[in-house]
């Protein structure tokens, strides 16, 4: 299988886009025509420039409204296709992707678009060239890939093949029994998208909501078991008209693209049991099995008053690290890594983007096999000098420039605490354990244009889903928020992202320096007790308005008393099929990152229906704090 991508699907003038494809590693490029008109070359130019970068150029495209002309128009046509035809042999590509008619004013039957198809394959094929016809789902007559099919096969010329495109396939609902009959040499071309499921026309649904594959709901991986079932071994290139792609770096696009696609293959070989012929095999995504560790990287300044915060949640300096300015701090199955060094990565974070989580550790089955899934996945591995007695964990660069580490119960990794760390000798008196039991849910920022970016990274990783998209009402904007987590919710990532830039997900943003944790939930059995001894430390809960629990007695059975609980301490409430949720939140004086507490009693969610209520009150209690 040779893997491609077409120019449409990036930002940029050509060449930046040709240059974006090469380094993510693709091996072929569908040239756009209007990505070669608006380019300052000729095409003999593009021909160098493609060749110099290793690529190739397997389609070019699109030649509409072709079939079915009226008599009267239809020399015009060729006319106009022989001028394509010079342009691509210039180019040295030897494909015209020919896209269905339409036109109001062409004509059905399929026996007429196979005669235009059979009289255009046969002047393509004096100039050695060759033509691959697509159904479009908004195609005036054609716009069923089987119709399109019945075309090439009565059309019957070696030069004139079937192009199959996922979108306008499954965005119909297209029965895909039929790609069974369609012998593998006849396909020239298959491009695959994916797409949200969204309820809208075609046209505008294909050309601004398509995304990479595993990003969208449309189910690719049963066109792919079709498709394998051919035992097709062509072109794969990646189609993707998107708003947000447009607008973002082609190089990290390109990249998400390949990662895409390299999952989607792993994931059919995981479903058919048939690898992908050039594709190499990747370990299975990663198993989670906790968050092992977040490390904050503070500058000595910051340092006594994050660990007054951190003592009043509860924690205990619990490890000294032996050559660094790194403490580990603890509660329950709970560990913070406050890193203080001043040079190294965790510095340079701190530079950039002040006090901040600058690393998770995840804990997972086999560290050195997600390094490796994440290596073929053209993830970014990280590395940085290790000091003797040091243990090297594995990492990968995630949401804004911060990692993602790996250990693993198996490996010297489970010992990372022993080995690099020493008990203390005396520390500042610790708070009262407040139950705190482990990482319930981390919750990273983003920018709008960067979510299905890390989606994709987490997805394709880790042996997790994603839940479906969620608006969320801020007081400066609506937030889409969206989760990922591992089936036994031993990992949860939320991931939120705002296009206004008045939302507390932005303001976020700005404050600091770009993407990353906004905020930590911390699980406990109990958050009365917990929020009691909270208080007891010194800790001030987010103040919640007294009509919320006015509500909340009104629309629940919730006793008198357990009412006035809620009310005394600020904690939130949601009950889904019985299943209960308690939250409450930590003070924060600036749009800065901020501590959750969370009690789930069988609850799966997120405690969606008090999100606004506690963004309201979080962006009034900033802003009271800012002018007092
Ligand atoms: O939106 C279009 O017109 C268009 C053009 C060419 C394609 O291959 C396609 O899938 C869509
Ligand atoms: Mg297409």
């Amino acid at each position: 299988m040779q893997t491609a991508i077409a120019t449409v699907s990036l930002s940029g003038a050509l060449n930046e886009k040709l240059e974006a494809i090469a380094a993510a590693r693709f091996k072929g490029v569908e040239i756009f025509e209007n990505d070669l008109l608006s380019f300052n070359g000729t095409p003999t130019d593009v021909r160098e420039i493609i060749a110099g970068l290793g690529l190739q150029p397997i389609t070019f495209q699109p030649f509409r409204d072709f079939e079915g002309m009226p008599a009267d128009r239809r020399e015009r046509v060729f006319a106009r296709a022989e001028r394509k035809f010079d342009v691509m042999q210039a180019l040295g590509c030897d494909l015209l992707l020919v896209c269905s008619n339409v036109s109001p004013d062409s004509l059905g039957a399929i026996d007429r678009a196979a005669a235009d198809l059979h009289a255009l394959g046969e002047r393509a094929a004096r100039r050695g060239l060759r033509i691959g016809f697509e159904a479009l789902a908004w195609g005036r007559h054609i716009n069923d890939y089987r119709d399109a099919w019945e075309a090439v096969r009565r059309a019957d010329h070696p030069a004139v093949g079937l192009v199959l495109d996922t979108f306008h396939i499954l965005a119909r609902k297209t029965d895909l029994a039929a790609i069974a009959s369609i012998p593998r040499d006849r396909i020239f071309l298959v491009q695959v998208a994916d797409a949200p499921v969204l309820d809208m026309d075609y046209l505008s649904w294909s050309r601004h909501f398509r995304n990479f594959p595993g990003q969208g709901d449309l189910p690719l991986l049963d066109f792919m078991a079709a498709l394998q079932a051919t035992g097709f071994d062509g072109l794969l290139s990646l189609e993707i008209f998107n708003d947000q792609f447009r607008a973002g770096s082609a190089r990290s696009v390109a990249v998400d693209g390949h990662r895409a696609l390299i999952y989607l293959l792993d994931q059919l070989r995981a479903r058919t049991g048939v690898a992908t012929a050039g594709v190499p095999g990747l370990p299975p995504r990663a198993r989670c099995r906790g968050t092992a560790f977040i490390e904050f990287a503070i500058d000595e300044g910051d340092a006594p008053s994050f660990r007054r915060v951190l003592g009043g949640l509860g924690f205990r300096l619990g490890g000294i690290h032996k050559s660094k300015a790194v403490e580990r701090w603890c509660q329950g199955g709970i560990n913070l890594v406050v890193n203080t060094e001043k040079e190294g990565f965790a510095h340079s974070y701190n530079i950039t983007h002040g006090t901040s989580v600058c690393a998770i550790g995840l804990e997972v089955d086999d560290a050195a096999a997600t390094l490796d899934r994440a290596r073929k996945l053209l993830d970014m591995p990280f590395r940085q000098a290790v000091g003797p007695g040091e243990l090297e964990v594995p990492a990968v660069r995630g949401l804004g420039g911060s990692l993602v580490y790996f250990v693993d119960p198996k490996s010297e990794l489970a010992r990372v605490w022993d080995i690099e760390f020493a008990a203390p000798d005396s520390g500042p008196a610790p708070g009262a354990d407040a139950g705190l039991t482990r990482v319930d849910h981390i919750s990273q920022s983003m920018h709008y244009e960067e979510m299905l970016a890390w989606l994709l990274f987490y997805t394709s990783l880790l042996d997790v889903t994603k839940t479906s998209e969620q608006d969320v009402v801020d007081p400066g904007g609506l937030v889409k928020s969206q989760v990922v987590q591992a089936p036994d919710g031993s990992v949860r990532i939320v991931l939120n992202a705002s296009q206004s830039n008045r939302t507390l997900s932005s303001r976020f943003l700005s404050e600091m320096f770009g993407s990353g944790v906004q905020h930590i939930a911390f699980a406990t059995d109990d958050i009365l007790q917990t929020v009691a001894r909270l208080s007891a430390n010194g800790v001030d809960l987010l103040p919640i308005p007294e009509n919320y629990y006015d509500d909340l007695e009104a629309k629940t059975d919730l006793p008198p008393a357990m009412i006035d609980r809620l009310r005394a301490h600020n904690i939130l409430y949601d009950r889904e099929d019985g299943a209960e949720y308690l939250q409450a939140y930590v003070q924060s004086r600036e749009d800065r990152f901020f501590f959750e507490i969370v009690e789930r009693r069988g609850y799966g969610g997120f405690g969606a229906a008090n999100a606004a209520i506690r963004l309201a009150a979080q962006t009034r209690f900033v802003r009271q704090s800012q002018h007092m």
